[in-house]
């Protein structure tokens, strides 16, 4: 039976994580390039955790800015294969209110700056699947861990992902919600395509700080109504994860652990060695 490890990456609001044993900081090393920060290491429950702020510490990287490729591999070196997102979201809908949790199941992209969302390229090609963009035992799982934090938790939604940094116009914010999506962020995309590559389980825990700008009876978002709303919930949201870590068991029954057996197209023989040397750690067992 594999370890299992499970990584959180921590959004807006989220730079560290309570309740770790045995805490290391690690500077990992990638052939992508620096990631976010050091990850910090440790143990929660008796389950091994990986922990790196989206942002890094302090939060100085732009959404466009996060190197998602480096981030995503330094959880595979570390042994992750659990993967949860904690984000900040604005409400697309009014039952979604400012506090609420949502789990997406579902997103759309709408980044347009040239954000490296594959390990794949220069002499590989690999089409992975992706209808199903997050896994669903790990999102039943983080429900689950929602509702017994006492949390109002929405299962299933559509994130919506946009470029950033500027907030949305109204007429976007409009456009969208026609869409038919739940919450809007700047960042989840990019890990999800990127952990579907890796092979890794990938999950949202998605806090509603605000409803954008599309309410006529709500104030435009502000990033001092976000702090307020992530300072009021920062403390369930670590209960939240600590409840996942405790319902997360056993070995993956899910296809997230076997997302790239028939995915790559190029012919094995004319794989650059290079290529393959640091793609070793994502799909190393398939070629
Ligand atoms: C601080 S408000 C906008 C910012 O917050 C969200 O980031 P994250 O997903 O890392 O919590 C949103 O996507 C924007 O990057
Ligand atoms: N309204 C919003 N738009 C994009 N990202 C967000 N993160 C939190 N609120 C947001």
């Amino acid at each position: 039976m594999s370890e299992q490890v499970i990584g959180i990456i921590g959004g807006s609001g989220l730079y560290e994580l309570d309740g770790l044993t045995d805490v290391k900081s690690v500077a990992v090393t990638t052939p992508f390039g620096e990631p976010s920060d050091e990850f910090i290491t440790g143990v929660l429950d008796g389950v091994r955790m990986v922990f790196l702020p989206r942002h890094g510490k302090g939060h100085r990287l732009l959404p466009s800015e996060v190197n998602y490729r480096a981030n995503i591999y330094g959880m595979k070196k570390l042994g992750v294969n659990r993967l949860i997102s904690v984000s900040a979201v604005g409400s697309m809908k009014e039952e979604i209110v400012p506090g609420h949790i949502v789990i997406p199941d579902q997103f759309i992209d709408r980044t347009n700056a040239s954000r490296a969302n594959t390990f794949f390229g220069n002499g590989i090609v690999a089409h992975v699947q992706f209808a199903d963009p997050v896994c669903a035992e790990l999102s039943d799982i983080l429900f689950a861990a929602a509702q017994a934090a006492g949390a109002t938790a929405h299962k299933g939604g559509t994130y919506i992902c946009m470029e950033g940094p500027a907030f949305s116009t109204r007429a976007e914010s409009i456009m969208y919600r026609s869409f038919g999506v739940s919450v809007i962020g700047m960042t989840n995309i990019p890990e999800a395509k990127l952990a579907r590559e890796s092979e890794i389980c990938y999950g949202v825990i998605a806090l509603a700080t605000d409803y954008d700008c599309w309410h006529e009876s709500h104030e435009d978002v502000s990033i001092d109504a976000i702090i307020d709303t992530i300072k009021k919930n920062v403390a369930m949201a670590k209960t939240i994860i600590k409840n996942a870590v405790g319902l997360i068991s056993g070995e993956r029954a899910c296809p997230c652990s076997s997302a790239m057996q028939y995915a790559v197209i190029t012919e094995k023989s004319i794989i650059p060695d290079e290529v393959k040397k640091n793609l070793d750690i994502i799909i190393g067992k398939y070629l």
